[in-house]
Parts: C-alpha cells; sequence; structure tokens
C-alpha cells in the first residue's frame, strides 16, 4: 500500500535508507530522537489511518478480546480468497479446512467501494527480569489500514459489518466444546478452563422419559433461550437453573448432554471440589461464554455445603473473609455463600444466556437455600424405567416399537424398581447372535431375578421386624411385672 503514496513515499524512502547506512555514526539518543521523529512525519504525511486491535486488551485477565476473535473469523472468510499465505485449522464439526491468515499477511477487503487493508502483526515485549526468570511475550493485534476521507465509515459501519459478519460464521462455524476447570496454557496466557470438543450423541429422542415430562423440559428449554427481552425487562440476569435428582443411573448426566445438544450451548463441567476459593470460582464464571450450561455434578458430595450457612460460627466467617483476600491456600474453601453468589449471577456481570445444572442423589441433604425456586428454578426428578421409558430404550437399542414380550416387560417394571442404566446394559446385545427375542429375555430374567431378590429382602426386614416387636413385648411384660410387684399386685420380680 505504501506505493500508493506516490512521490512523498519515494522521498521518504531514500531518507530512509540514507539514515539506515549513517545510523551507526549517529549517537544513540539522537538515533532514537531522529527515528520518532521520522515516524510521526511519515504518519502526519500519510492519507492513510491505522487502527489497532489487540488480542489481549485487560477486558479480562484470561479471556481474549472478543472484538479480535470477532475480526480473526470474518477475515479467515476472506483470506481463503484473497490471501497467499495461510494456517489451516481442521474444523472437526464440518469435517473441513479452515484457512486463516498468516501473521504480516495482508488481507484487502472492500466495503461499499472503499478499499480496506488488514493485517495481523506481533510485538515482542521483554518481560519484567524476574531472578533467573525473563520471559518474553508476543503481543498480536489486527491492523486496519484505510483512506482518511473514509474514517466515519470505516470506523462505524464498516468495523460494525465486520463484528456482525465474524459472530455469524461463528455460530456457523461452532464446534460445541465440553470445558473443565483445569487452567491450561494459551500461547504466553493462562486459561481457567481446558476444553475439548463436545460431541455427546444423546438427544431427548433418544432419553428415556414420560414423553409428558419430557416435552414440558424442552418447551421450558426453549422458552428461556428466546426470552432475551423477557429477561431483560423484569431485570434479572438471563440464566435458569435445574436441579436433576434421582438415583444413579437414572440419565441424570445423559439430560444435560442432550439438554445442550438441544440448544446448541457449550459445557462447562465444574468439579467443585478442586476450586480453592470464592474468589476463583467468581473467576471462572467470568469465564464462561455465553449459550453455555455450566454443570456442578453430585452436589451434594462436592463439598460439605449442606447446612453450613445455619451453622457458620463467627471464626469460619473470619476465615473466610482471609480466604477472601490473600490467602490461596490448597484445600477447597469454596462456602455455600459463595456458591449462591456464583448462582445468583452476582458476578455474571457480561451477561449472555446460561443455564446452571446441578445433578444430586440425595436432594433431601441439600441446603433448601441452594435449591430454592429462583436459584434452581425447575426441579426434575430422574426415576426408574417406567414403561414408556422402556419403549424408547427398545427403540435406540434394538430398534423395534412393539414385541409379544413387551407386555410381560410392562408388568414386571411395574413392580420392579430398575434403571434405564440397567434396562439399556441388559437388553443390549451382547454378541451377533443374539436377536431381539434373547435380548428381551434378558431383560425378563433380570427382572424376575430383582424382583425375586426383592421379595426376600423385604421377607427378611418383615421378619426382623417381627423379632424386634417380640422382644419388646417380652421387655414390656417384663417391665409391667416388675411395676406390678412394687405395686404389691405380684408375688413375683423379675429381674429385666
Ligand atoms: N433416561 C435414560 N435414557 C437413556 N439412557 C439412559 C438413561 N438413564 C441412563 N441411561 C444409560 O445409562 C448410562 C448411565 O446414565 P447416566 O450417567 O446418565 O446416569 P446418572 O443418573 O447421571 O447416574 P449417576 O447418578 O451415577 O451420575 C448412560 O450412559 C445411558 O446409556
Ligand atoms: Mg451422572
Amino acid at each position: 500500500m505504501a506505493f500508493l503514496w506516490g512521490n512523498i513515499g519515494a522521498g521518504m524512502a531514500s531518507i530512509m535508507f540514507v539514515y539506515t547506512i549513517f545510523k551507526d555514526h549517529i549517537p544513540q539518543s539522537l538515533s532514537t530522537y531522529l527515528e520518532k521523529y521520522a515516524k510521526k512525519l511519515v504518519r502526519f504525511l500519510s492519507p492513510y489511518i491505522e487502527i489497532t486491535f489487540h488480542e489481549f486488551n485487560g477486558e479480562s485477565y484470561y479471556g481474549r478480546s472478543e472484538v479480535f476473535t470477532a475480526i480473526q473469523t470474518y477475515l479467515s472468510s476472506k483470506a481463503s480468497t484473497r490471501a497467499s499465505r495461510f494456517k489451516a485449522d481442521f474444523m472437526m464439526k464440518s469435517k473441513s479446512l479452515m484457512l486463516s491468515m498468516d501473521d504480516y499477511e495482508e488481507v484487502p477487503d472492500v466495503f461499499n467501494g472503499v478499499k480496506v487493508w488488514w493485517v495481523l502483526e506481533a510485538k515482542v515485549l521483554q518481560a519484567r527480569n524476574r531472578g533467573y526468570n525473563q520471559d518474553s511475550m508476543e503481543k498480536r493485534y489486527f491492523k486496519l489500514s484505510f483512506h482518511k476521507h473514509y474514517r466515519e465509515l470505516i470506523a462505524g459501519s464498516y468495523i460494525d459489518h465486520v463484528m456482525k459478519e465474524g459472530k455469524a460464521v461463528t455460530v456457523k462455524n461452532r464446534q460445541r466444546k465440553l470445558y473443565s476447570n483445569n487452567p491450561c496454557k494459551d500461547g504466553y496466557y493462562w486459561k481457567a478452563w481446558s476444553h475439548v470438543y463436545f460431541e455427546h450423541p444423546a438427544t431427548f429422542d433418544t432419553l428415556a422419559m414420560e414423553s409428558k415430562k419430557k416435552e414440558e423440559i424442552m418447551n421450558d428449554l426453549k422458552k428461556f433461550s428466546e426470552a432475551k427481552e423477557y429477561y431483560a425487562k423484569i431485570g434479572k440476569p438471563w440464566k435458569r437453573g435445574y436441579l436433576l435428582y434421582g438415583p444413579p443411573g437414572t440419565g441424570k448426566s445423559t439430560m444435560i448432554a442432550a439438554m445442550a445438544n438441544f440448544l446448541n450451548y457449550d459445557v462447562y463441567d465444574l468439579e467443585l471440589t478442586t476450586v480453592k476459593n470464592n474468589r476463583e470460582l467468581r473467576n471462572l464464571l467470568i469465564e464462561t461464554s455465553s449459550k453455555s450450561v455450566i454443570v456442578i455434578e453430585d452436589i451434594d458430595c462436592s463439598l460439605d455445603l449442606t447446612g453450613q450457612r445455619k451453622k457458620k460460627s463467627k471464626k469460619k466467617k473470619d476465615e473466610e473473609e482471609n480466604d477472601e483476600s490473600e490467602n490461596e491456600s490448597t484445600s477447597s474453601k469454596v462456602t455455600l455463600s459463595g456458591l449462591l453468589n456464583f448462582i445468583d449471577g452476582l458476578w455474571s456481570a457480561s451477561g449472555g444466556e446460561r443455564i446452571i445444572v446441578f445433578t444430586t442423589n440425595h436432594v433431601e441433604k441439600l441446603d433448601p437455600a441452594l435449591i430454592r425456586r429462583g436459584r434452581m428454578d425447575k426441579h426434575i426428578e430422574m426415576s426408574y424405567c417406567g414403561f414408556e421409558s422402556f419403549k424408547v430404550l427398545a427403540k435406540n437399542y434394538l430398534d423395534i416399537d412393539s414385541h409379544e414380550l413387551f407386555a410381560e416387560v410392562g408388568s414386571l417394571l411395574a413392580e420392579t424398581n430398575m434403571t434405564p442404566a440397567d434396562v439399556a446394559e441388559n437388553i443390549m446385545p451382547k454378541s451377533d447372535e443374539e436377536d431381539t427375542e434373547s435380548c428381551l429375555k434378558n431383560l425378563i430374567e433380570a427382572l424376575i431375578e430383582k424382583a425375586r431378590k426383592k421379595a426376600e429382602e423385604e421377607a427378611r426386614l418383615k421378619a426382623e421386624k417381627e423379632e424386634k416387636e417380640k422382644k419388646k413385648c417380652a421387655h414390656d411384660d417384663t417391665n409391667a411385672a416388675g411395676s406390678m410387684k412394687e405395686n404389691g399386685c405380684s408375688t413375683l420380680y423379675y429381674v429385666s
């Protein structure tokens, strides 16, 4: 683009050339001075304007600037037709190559007939000398150049256009991610979450659950995802809490995957036991992106949160405040109030739609404050496999809608508590020889066996109870006899 300057550019180039030859003979201070003013002069004479967009601009400690990311995505769609050097990434979702501009590669673009130039540059900064550890850092930025004449058009409408297009391309190419809270290094920067691509196959179609309940949940999720204006109107953060509770193997984790697939959201799997304190929890929340499901599994086991709020002594409160300030001990010190703040979205100032899901096997153990409506807006019980759920599993695993053995399975399921995980395990063909009928027979056998064990257990408990009652009666008789003697009503006196 410099050659467009014509004579001015050529003149400046000659001066710079002469300067480089004699540079070594000029004192250092004068050379710096000359360089500084030469650059100013160039800028003053240039008919072009440059705007830079830095990758990390202090918006957040860990995060990349959203503007930088949107520009990068926008340019990757341009770069593939207009640049000659590319960096290639394999897009898992579309199973295709995604090309993006390489460093220092210039990509031209035209907006309303006006030409602009983009280039990705980097500055290497020497980090502060910390004893033996002297790292250097690279700061990347996009530089946009255009003619002064179009300042308003480019700085206004064009940048808006780039942001919009960039975000639209991101949504289209979005490879959803499953994040976990293990910090990882991305170039020179630490990120609070590391991720893998999220490719769980569960959907609401494959989820074994009564259809009415399923539909209700799907409608709830859909309504939530379309309610941006509504949440803004009522002045609440755009988030919704779900509590999934029920015995192991009833599909709580499967339901979370189905929810994320249904909404096309990322999943943040938050392992609370590794979070050091409330401050770290807050940072983790800030680093979550919009359109995400934040999951805390087995909330009752994660931390000793139950009743902590009620029991908290003055000493504990002081400790918690210290923890908030500087003390970063290794053991987890997330408190119930820290978690409540987390859920209330007090720190999710960055906005955007988020779903929070807790799972537990023991809902009765949780502090009511944690699961009250408004925090956990919807409580969903995941229960044992009924006939309707079985039919979904039979369709998933055996590809059948009906069978003469269905009636028997149905009546056995009504009498026996078997989880969908166990039903699935029993009907899954174990070899090529196993046909549909033998798979269903396996399930029937397992159900009969379970019913037999249940009956045995019930009989054992009944016998135990009767035995206890007998003993209690004998004890009561003894006491009664003792008291009669005391009252002079009996000649016998029993010692119990
Ligand atoms: N409702 C269900 N629909 C379809 N598949 C299910 C369902 N419940 C369980 N399964 C099957 O059983 C396996 C275990 O289920 P899942 O991990 O979702 O149970 P969970 O309720 O999360 O158990 P836990 O309380 O132990 O975490 C799943 O991989 C899935 O194949
Ligand atoms: Mg689970």
